[in-house]
């Protein structure tokens, strides 16, 4: 998979993942459970294929963006947010299944002493129960969700909270905006998967490499940090 010598880059390296359109495509059972609370409410449903460029700032910027699409604005938010969760939470792993190359490549990083954890803005409710149902929670050190950190993505807190600390060197691997905010605001390098969620074209986001695949981001990883040292 690398060249001789950069396997020993990820020894006691730490890499931080976003989950929803990098870890996992949770796209179709997050659609599910958004037209379920907003349909009732004279929303118009929301198609999966536009869902993917409203994901990537939690729960209640997914709700409000419905919302500006059906040319409303959200009344008593907290109650939707919470209405959302209960629904999502009882299948959240119907339909939702981590990308190709995601299990072998986790597997990978962590045999070669990389320590890795979960960078989310889903709610943690959401994010734990969806990574233990697919079987992915021993490669995590840590799971931060929005409410395990002092601020959120685009922040750099997020991402630090995330890594934890005395790492040789660091990362972050996403899909969107607030990915790539919160590593430039840590001064970490990032890596955006073009299969992401994401209002803007990966291209456009500023990331040190964009990927169409998963099993690439060794050798991307090795790359970047070898240019810096
Ligand atoms: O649920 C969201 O809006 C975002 O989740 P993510 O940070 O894992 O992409
Ligand atoms: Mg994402």
């Amino acid at each position: 998979m690398l060249e001789t010598g950069q396997a020993a880059l990820f020894d006691n390296a730490a890499i931080a993942f976003d989950l929803d359109g990098t870890l996992v495509d949770t796209a179709p059972d997050l659609v599910r459970a958004l037209n379920a609370v907003i349909v009732p409410r004279g929303l118009p449903a929301v198609p999966l294929a536009d869902v993917r460029a409203m994901v990537g700032r939690g729960a209640r910027v997914l709700l409000e963006r419905a919302h500006a699409r059906g040319g409303a604005e959200m009344q008593d938010g907290d109650a939707l947010v919470a209405e959302f969760i209960e629904i999502y939470k009882t299948d959240v792993a119907a339909e939702s299944r981590a990308f190709p190359g995601v299990e072998e490549t986790l597997a990978w990083l962590k045999d070669a002493g990389a320590r890795l954890s979960v960078c989310t803005n889903k709610p943690s409710v959401l994010s734990d129960l969806l990574i233990a149902e697919l079987g992915l929670a021993d490669y995590f050190e840590r799971i931060i969700g929005p409410e395990r950190t002092t601020a959120k993505k685009p922040d750099a807190a997020h991402l630090r909270d995330s890594l934890g600390a005395d790492f040789a060197r660091a990362a972050l691997i996403g899909d969107s905006a607030p990915d790539v905010g919160s590593a430039r605001a840590a001064g970490l390098p990032v890596i955006v998967m073009s299969y992401g969620y994401s209002e803007n074209p990966a291209g456009s986001l500023g990331a040190d490499r964009v990927l169409h695949a998963f099993g690439d981001v060794p050798r991307a990883l090795a790359e970047i940090w070898q240019r810096a040292s």
